[in-house]
């Protein structure tokens, strides 16, 4: 079959070749960084020269000497020659070696990391059958007058400052939907981390039903709490087998009906291995959206009395967005359930029972959405701003 041939007004032929041969000058990297590349090329240039200097060397030192021990009747051919190869083999395995030292120190830089971090002591062991298990979670959660630094930037306050004396106070009754909103870096998400007991306030109490979480079974806890994150992890397995760890022994019906009220049952549908598709390393073959709602059956299925969304919903498009925040609302209907939210979209937190506005180390303002537009404060303006914008005002 012959094969057309593009045809091109002469002009453009004739500019599509002088780009060949003259493209034109890529943008260069900042100095500072051409400086560094530079250093490290010269550097690993320099390394290589010499140990494959240092070979050369080697042979030449090599005939030189055979050729006088051959020379004057000391050692014969075969003689000179099997130690010859063996200094070759054995200057080869030195130059690897000297080849190889940058990787050993990176390694050992590595090494001596995991072991910092190994060696780190646990103060909260996840896998302790200590702390008590109560029958029966309401799911009330307080923080009171909560200080916390992270361990990793004992600097940096998260709650507690000038501003705020008594630290972080937050008071969620059991089945209550309360939002938190706020600036970017104000500690909406670190709450969530403190209730899950991922790290210890240095003052202050978090409770679950009045019991300090410090008091009950690490295990238990998380038990009593269901997680959607903006990135929801999944495990390398099958759709089904994600799903069912938020009920290792639940049946296939159930399995379906949690997938079913997380809108994810006609997607998984359209998969050729259904609910035995694999979701690949990383979770790769999944969308943003699809992952979301798995992780949502998940939490159906585990059917937890307390849950936290950290902007379950940020990450997707519009549609997308439609679909799991319906999800969502299941999962919140199913049962009168405590939530806490973390969003940034207010209207997707509008007819919380309550809105805590977090900034700058404590809760700045607390009520109803309509309470809060009232106060014309932080959350009023956060609020003009996104709707302005959605109109195009
Ligand atoms: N693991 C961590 N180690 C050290 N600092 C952290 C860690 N996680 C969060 N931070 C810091 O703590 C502060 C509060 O973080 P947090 O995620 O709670 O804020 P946020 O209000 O949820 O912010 P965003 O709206 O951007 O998600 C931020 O300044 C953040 O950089």
């Amino acid at each position: 079959m012959l094969l057309e041939r593009p045809t091109l007004p002469p002009v453009k032929l004739l500019c599509a070749y002088v780009l060949c041969f003259f493209p034109p000058p890529r943008p260069a990297p900042p100095q500072s960084s051409l400086d560094a590349r530079r250093r490290r090329g010269l550097i690993a240039g320099a390394a290589f020269g010499y140990s494959q200097a240092i070979l050369f060397w080697v042979f030449a030192l090599l005939f030189y000497v055979g050729a006088v021990l051959v020379d004057d009747g000391t050692v014969g051919y075969k003689n000179f020659f099997t130690a010859m190869f063996a200094v070759i083999f054995g200057a080869f395995g030195v130059g690897q070696i000297s080849s190889d030292a940058k990787d050993a120190g990176e390694g050992e830089q590595a090494a001596a990391k995991i072991f910092r971090l190994t060696d780190e002591p646990l103060n909260i062991d996840p896998l302790s059958e200590e702390g008590a298990r109560p029958a029966t979670t309401d799911g009330a959660v307080e923080f009171k007058n909560i200080f916390f630094a992270y361990p990793s930037r004992p600097n940096m306050q998260i709650y507690g400052s000038d501003k705020y004396p008594q630290g972080f106070c937050l008071d969620v009754a059991a089945g209550e939907t309360v939002a938190l909103v706020g600036p970017s870096g104000g500690g909406k998400s670190t709450c969530m981390g403190l209730l899950l007991r991922f790290y210890e306030a240095s003052k202050g109490s978090v409770t679950i039903d009045g019991r300090d979480v410090k008091e009950v079974n690490v295990k238990w806890l998380r038990s009593q709490i269901g997680y959607v994150g903006q990135e929801p992890v999944l495990f390398q397995g099958t759709i089904r087998e994600n799903i069912a760890k938020g009920d290792p022994g639940a049946s296939d019906d159930r399995i379906q009906e949690a997938a079913k009220a997380a809108n994810a049952h006609d997607f998984i549908m359209e998969f050729q291995e259904g609910y035995d598709a694999d979701v690949g390393e990383k979770s790769a073959l999944l969308s943003g959206g699809q992952k979301q709602r798995i992780a949502i059956a998940r939490a159906i299925l585990n059917n937890p009395p307390i849950l936290l969304l950290d902007e379950a919903t940020s990450a997707l498009d519009n549609e997308s967005e439609k679909v799991v925040q319906e999800a969502l609302d299941q999962l919140q209907a199913k049962q009168k359930r405590t939530t806490l939210t973390v969003a940034h979209r207010l209207t997707t937190i509008r007819n919380s029972d309550k809105i805590a506005v977090l900034n700058g180390g404590g809760v700045q303002e607390l009520g109803t959405h309509d309470e809060l537009l009232a106060l014309k404060g932080l959350y009023s303006t956060l609020w003009n701003q996104q709707t302005s914008k959605l109109t195009g005002e």
